[in-house]
């Protein structure tokens, strides 16, 4: 984090750097993106641009993410790399 302190925006790209950010934790549903990034959130403005494919996810409302886990159509959503997630968490 050093140096990053002053920064307007820093940019994670990619699932690995999502999961790294979250802590790679399957988190439950509705938990939030702040909850899962823990003493890292508020200090940097922070976009987070990832394709999923993985099966941990945060910062989604509950009903979001029980529906998304839920139905035939979505089936595979957290993992299939074919849903992505834009998350912007600013600095406090
Ligand atoms: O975001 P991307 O570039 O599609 O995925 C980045 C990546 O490091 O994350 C995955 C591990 O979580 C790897 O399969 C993949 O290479």
């Amino acid at each position: 984090m050093a140096g990053l302190e002053g920064s307007g925006l820093v940019i994670f790209k990619g699932d690995l750097n999502y999961r790294k950010l979250t802590g790679d934790v399957q988190w439950p549903a509705g938990t939030t993106f702040e909850e899962a990034m823990g003493p890292l959130a508020g200090k940097l403005p922070i976009l987070s641009l990832r394709t999923n494919k993985a099966d941990v996810i945060a910062g989604l409302p509950k009903e979001l993410v029980e529906k998304m886990d839920s139905d035939r159509e979505t089936n595979g959503w957290r993992t299939n790399g074919r849903w992505g997630v834009i998350t912007f968490i600013p600095k406090a």
